[in-house]
């Protein structure tokens, strides 16, 4: 059962082991282990990699290395698996101990003989038959896959899983960044809470994967990581059963099962705080795991919830949050030894949350293109006069202060104030509904005689205003005159007879830039308003349907 060199370059090799698992409370030592093999008390794996369960107790593995040539190859022995414990390997030849190598992850990463993030090390075979004895343990998932490869293929697979991992995290850290900016953009929580998620997503499989032990806190140890990985592993299911409710708007429509998810967003980090201060990992590491399944379940439970409710796109929701829990019971199938361990089964945890991380950021894509909807349709509604339909006084400042601001020193312009006459009698005479509709008609002509350049808008009741840009008083003067001759030359019907309607109207404005002296741009729209106002009223008291204009006394005539 010893496997041949000759035949092999790399690849796992579950399927040359023997093994037993330790049945005694105090470890067997390498002689004690030799001798249970020897006598026969061990099983010969049938699957290309070891997997045992979670939490079992300690196996002792055989590998019987035989180099048929006299060449002395370097071979890489690897355990990808980073979260094993202890971990030691005995090398015996010729019935010999010639090699003994310690490590795993009850080691901090500085005291580690070896530049990986995983149990590895490169060996050479001299001669003849090795036996390779190695003793795993571990609390958590007894999963060993074991990889015997040459050096350069080693090397070439570090480079093919740099790649890897590299696209995968650059797809998840690229959409948290970019979200990240949208939320402090535009303020809405889904946002930040997605690039929360996947920051904590990615931070969560660097540490379990051993990567951030590796670079970051290689003397911090075995107690520190072990916290520090199941807090990472809490942080990102918080956060994304947080951004799932928020997205989805849970709360609208299902109430008790967004108070569910609330609270087990709540209380069970509550808890593992609780057994931090007690000092208690067990507790806590059990709490993680029972939070991150809650989270994998509910994501797709909220998921079905929206869709039912038809929240748009939920439906995505829902099969990208089952394709990312297919994934993941996958990986943590082959993990627990139920399904093979390889390369494909241990990496589809990060490909399916890669898959989900960019159909969220579709989600989420839509739901800014229809919150820009409605904030477009709310801001143009409170811009907008209801009865007329043209800009309400709201409306006009913000677009008249915009040009008011932009005015140059030379600039002229003036304002023209239009109210119509009697109005009071109209309503009295054909009641109110009458009058809204004169008033809807008047706006239309007003509107349809104004340029286009000019902004014009419902000022109040029955008056109208007109800001006219790049317009001198003498100019003013024949564009006010246009607009009252189109009221009073339109046949105005109510309740099939004709009604005259006029309109007073009054002006203000500049005349070579200058408006009472001073460059117009240098005063307040208000003051024009006001002095239009002003010259409204003499139009009215000098017997209505007239144009009127404020004069400065300094230059009056
Ligand atoms: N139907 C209708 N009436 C309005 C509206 N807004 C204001 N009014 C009425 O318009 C009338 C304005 O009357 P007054 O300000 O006294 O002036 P007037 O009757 O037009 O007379 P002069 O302006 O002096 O020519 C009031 O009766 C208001 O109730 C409106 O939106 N719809």
């Amino acid at each position: 059962h010893s496997l041949d060199l000759t035949s092999h370059d790399a690849g796992l090799i579950g399927k040359y082991v023997s093994f037993f698992q330790e049945d005694a409370e105090t470890p067997l030592n390498l002689e004690q282990a030799i001798a249970r093999f020897n006598e026969g008390q061990y099983i010969k794996s049938r699957s290309s990699s070891l997997s045992l369960g979670i939490g079992v107790r300690p196996v002792w593995i055989k590998l019987s290395v035989d180099n048929k040539t006299n060449i002395n190859t370097l071979y890489r022995l690897a355990i990808e698996t980073p979260w094993l414990d202890y971990i030691d390997s005995y090398h015996v030849y010729s019935d010999e101990l010639v090699r003994q190598v310690t490590g795993g992850d009850g080691m901090a990463f500085e005291y580690r003989p070896m530049p990986y993030r995983y149990f590895a090390y490169e060996t050479t075979f001299p001669k003849g038959e090795m036996d390779i004895y190695i003793r795993v343990e571990t609390a958590g998932p007894m999963a060993i896959p074991l990889y015997l490869s040459s050096s350069q293929a080693a090397i070439s697979r570090d480079i093919r899983q740099g790649y890897e991992y590299g696209v995968l995290y650059g797809i998840m850290l690229a959409l948290g960044l970019y979200n990240l900016i949208l939320f402090f953009l535009i303020r809405q929580p889904e946002f930040g809470l997605y690039s929360g998620y996947l920051f904590g997503f990615v931070a969560n499989s660097l540490s379990y994967t051993g990567q951030i032990h590796a670079v970051f806190t290689p003397d911090f140890g075995p107690y520190f990581q072990d916290w520090m990985d199941i807090s990472l592993m809490v942080t990102y299911s918080v956060l994304g059963l947080h951004f799932a409710r928020t997205l989805l708007r849970t709360r609208h429509y299902a109430p008790g099962l967004d108070k569910f998810t609330f609270w087990v967003a709540t209380l069970i980090p509550c808890g593992m705080a609780l057994g931090a201060l007690l000092s208690n990992l067990y507790i806590s590491m059990i709490l993680a795991f029972i939070l991150n399944t809650s989270f994998v379940f509910l994501f797709m439970v909220l998921g079905y919830r929206a869709y039912q409710e038809k929240v748009n796109l939920a439906l995505f929701f829902f099969i990208s949050s089952v394709t990312a829990a297919a994934c993941i019971c996958i990986s943590t199938a082959a993990v627990a030894g139920l399904l093979p361990l390889n390369d494909i089964t241990f990496k589809l945890i990060e490909v399916g949350m890669a898959f989900e991380a960019i159909v969220l950021a579709v989600l989420l894509g839509d739901r800014f293109r229809s919150t820009q909807r409605k904030h477009e349709r709310a801001e143009r509604f409170a811009r907008t006069d209801e009865l007329t339909q043209v800009l309400n006084r709201r409306g006009f400042r913000l677009l008249a202060d915009a040009v008011w601001r932009e005015l140059s020193v030379r600039d002229n312009a003036a304002v023209v104030l239009l109210d119509i006459d009697k109005f009071k009698a109209i309503n009295d005479t054909y009641g109110h509904g009458e009058g809204d509709r004169v008033i809807h008609e008047v706006a239309s002509r007003l509107r349809s005689v104004a340029r286009d350049g000019d902004i014009f808008a419902r000022w109040g009741g029955e008056e109208f205003i007109v800001l006219l840009i790049n317009t001198d008083i003498e100019q003013a003067r024949f564009q006010a005159e246009r607009l009252r001759k189109s009221i009073e030359t339109a046949q105005f019907e109510i309740m099939q007879s004709k009604v005259p309607i006029t309109v007073s109207v009054g002006v203000a404005g500049s005349n070579k830039g200058l408006f009472e002296g001073l460059p117009l741009s240098q005063q307040p729209l208000e003051k024009i308003i006001s002095k239009a106002d002003k010259a409204l009223y003499e139009a009215k008291n000098s017997g209505r349907n007239q144009v009127s204009f404020y004069i400065h006394h300094a230059s009056a005539s």
